[in-house]
């Protein structure tokens, strides 16, 4: 049986729960004190760093939303790299929110830019509505076995029902068809944890299809956007997991602001790590609470 980047964050969610921790870095998120004598960008890293500590041993990966740090410029985006660098010092598991998709010429250059180099992350999430070949120029990199790709599929915001909810001729909505793809992809690439590395985001705010969808979608890995700032509770999520594994739940707004919560700004770090922890619990209960 082959091994893939999969059953690395497979075996962190066994080891350290589902969450994952969003590092979306806002510079008003940063506390007057930390940022006080710094420039921009150390304060981003310092800030980053301090969370990624308090987290590393409670969270499954850290998901890092490039356009917060591109939002910056430059400096955004050495604060970025340092980022990265520091998680992979860490030995964390890194999924760089990008949502690229391009045709394929184009796509073989964000494969190199976001898996090599400056900015290699180990998964990386792709818009998939160029169609499979804007998908096809990562493979190469995800049968390495080192890489692996999280594909919108049926995004957390109000305004997937615009198209993901589409019906198609084929009676079933545009998200069923993405992720239908993605699957026959997959099939070549199940690892030994029973998941391909062409895992899917699955916001989980629409939770009607919660069941459903963890059923057609059986060895894919999910990315599961939307819990806490967007609604989304552990009762919710807990459907769209494998006893407790098969997808990663991510919070960014809820963990790093979760200091505001508790008027405690100089123990932001502590603020956040007791978030998670709450986060990861009352998932496991709630995934306990289904059996
Ligand atoms: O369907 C999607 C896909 C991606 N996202 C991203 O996840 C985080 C959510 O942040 P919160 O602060 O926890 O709401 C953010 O980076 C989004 O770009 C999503 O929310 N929904």
């Amino acid at each position: 049986m082959n091994k893939y980047i999969i059953d690395k964050l497979f075996d962190r969610v066994e080891k350290n729960g589902v969450v994952c921790v969003g590092l979306d870095t806002s510079l008003d998120y940063i506390p007057e004190f930390l940022k006080e004598g710094r420039s921009s960008e150390d304060a981003i890293v310092e800030f980053n760093k301090r969370i990624i500590d308090a987290t590393l041993d409670v969270a499954a990966c850290f998901k890092v939303q490039i356009a917060y740090y591109e939002a910056l410029g430059i400096e955004g985006l050495l604060a970025y790299k340092r980022t990265l660098k520091y998680l992979r010092e860490k030995d964390a598991i890194i999924i760089a929110d990008i949502k690229r998709g391009d045709i394929a010429a184009t796509a073989k250059m964000y494969a190199k830019a976001h898996f090599t180099g400056d900015f290699e992350a180990d998964f990386i999430t792709l818009s998939p509505y160029m169609g499979m070949d804007s998908i096809e120029p990562y493979i190469p990199y995800v049968a390495t076995g080192e890489k692996g790709i999280f594909t919108l599929i049926r995004t957390s915001n109000k305004g997937a029902e615009d198209i993901e909810y589409l019906d198609t001729t084929e009676h079933k909505k545009v998200y069923h068809v993405v992720g239908d793809k993605l699957m026959e992809l997959g099939k070549d690439f199940v690892s030994s944890c029973g998941y391909h590395p062409l895992g899917g985001v699955i916001g989980c705010t629409h939770i009607e299809e919660g069941k459903e969808l963890r059923k057609r979608f059986n060895k894919m890995f999910f990315l599961i956007p939307g819990y806490g700032a967007q609604g989304g509770k552990a009762e919710d999520v807990a459907m769209y997991l494998n006893n407790g594994n098969g997808g990663v739940v991510n919070s960014s707004r809820g963990i790093l602001l979760a200091y505001k919560k508790h008027n405690n700004e100089k123990e932001f770090d502590k603020c956040a790590r007791a978030e998670a922890i709450k986060m990861r619990d009352e998932i496991r209960e709630a995934v306990r609470n289904l059996k």
